[in-house]
């Protein structure tokens, strides 16, 4: 067995080929391609007959091999998230958007990549404020965001009683989200939140918080995404299909939020691009903040 030490911070773990791969695939690789250069570096470590090997060796060995397999910018990817995990820099990923649009599953697969272990749906935050506080109190906690306008007795003339129903909501749920967010931020862990409830405006952005709208192309592509979320979901598809209207009036007005705020609005076509493109713009944005604590990757 290979034990692979790390003196700086007193580790002593064994050579594991699987969490290799995953750190691989963080800089963007392909699961298979990064499976290969992990079996690569293992039987190079064997070879070289040593029990003991630094993380550091580890790196460098690995480097050198996605430059050999011809990926010089995975290469360099790789060794800056090495450093930006040496560094301790938590961060916190805020995915908004439209029910259905694919929020959870980019939420689980970005929490796979970055090995970051919370996941929080705003929508679990609103259940537990919905047993603490009563229908009679806050309605509009008690029904799905599309339908809150009709609890609140917003008025027919107004421009548009939907969207007064829905920040409403938003309003409500927000408290409990920026709860959590103090949290993370005190604590200094790494958390991705996903939910409708996450409006730009709502939500108290502090360094290292990226924030993402999630969008679907139109009518036709999130009717899709609702007959395949009910294969695995109890969610009804004829629920959210007969309230398609609402659904997609709320991603137009999540739109001009993003666009207000600046924040970025990404059309989820290909999940694979729409993952890429975010690790990306966190990775670019956080060199741009603390690149010049980082020393530049030594070939
Ligand atoms: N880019 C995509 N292309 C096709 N289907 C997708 C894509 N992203 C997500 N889905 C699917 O759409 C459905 C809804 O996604 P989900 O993550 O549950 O949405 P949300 O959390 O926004 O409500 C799921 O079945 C998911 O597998
Ligand atoms: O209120 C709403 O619009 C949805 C949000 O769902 P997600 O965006 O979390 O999928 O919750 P529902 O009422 O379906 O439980």
């Amino acid at each position: 067995m290979i034990i692979v030490t790390d003196p700086e911070r007193k580790i002593r773990l064994p050579f594991s080929r699987g969490i290799l791969t995953r750190s691989i695939t963080l800089a963007g690789v392909d699961v298979g391609i990064a499976y290969i250069i992990a079996t690569e570096v293992q039987k190079e470590l064997k070879e070289r007959k040593r029990k003991l090997i630094t993380t550091e060796d580890i790196h460098e060995l690995t480097y050198q091999k996605l430059l050999d397999h011809g990926l010089k910018e995975a290469a360099k990817r790789y060794l800056l998230w090495r450093q930006l995990r040496r560094l301790k820099v938590p961060i916190t990923i805020l995915l908004g958007g439209a029910t259905g649009v694919g929020k959870s599953t980019i939420a689980t697969e970005l929490a796979f990549r970055l090995g970051i272990r919370s996941v929080i749906g705003t929508d679990t935050i609103r259940e537990v404020m919905r047993k603490i506080i009563a229908p009679e109190l806050l309605p509009d906690l008690h029904t799905s965001s599309f339908l809150a306008w009709k609890v609140i007795g917003a008025g027919r003339k107004e421009n548009s009683p939907l969207i007064r129903g829905f920040e409403n909501q938003v309003q409500h749920v927000s408290v409990g989200v920026n709860a959590v967010l103090e949290r993370a931020y005190k604590e200094g862990f790494n958390a991705i939140i996903e939910g409708i409830h996450l409006v730009p405006g709502y939500i108290e952005l502090r360094e290292n918080s990226f924030m993402y709208v999630i969008t679907v192309d139109g009518r036709k592509d999130l009717e899709a995404r609702f007959y395949e979320r009910a294969r695995y979901s109890k969610r009804p598809v004829d629920y959210y299909l007969k309230h398609i209207e609402a659904i997609l009036e709320i991603q137009d007005f999540l739109i001009e939020r993003a666009r207000e705020h600046g924040v970025p609005v990404l059309n989820n076509v290909e999940l694979e691009n729409t993952i890429n493109t975010i690790m990306e713009d966190i990775m670019e944005r956080l060199m741009e903040r603390i690149g010049e604590k980082l020393t530049s990757p030594s070939p």
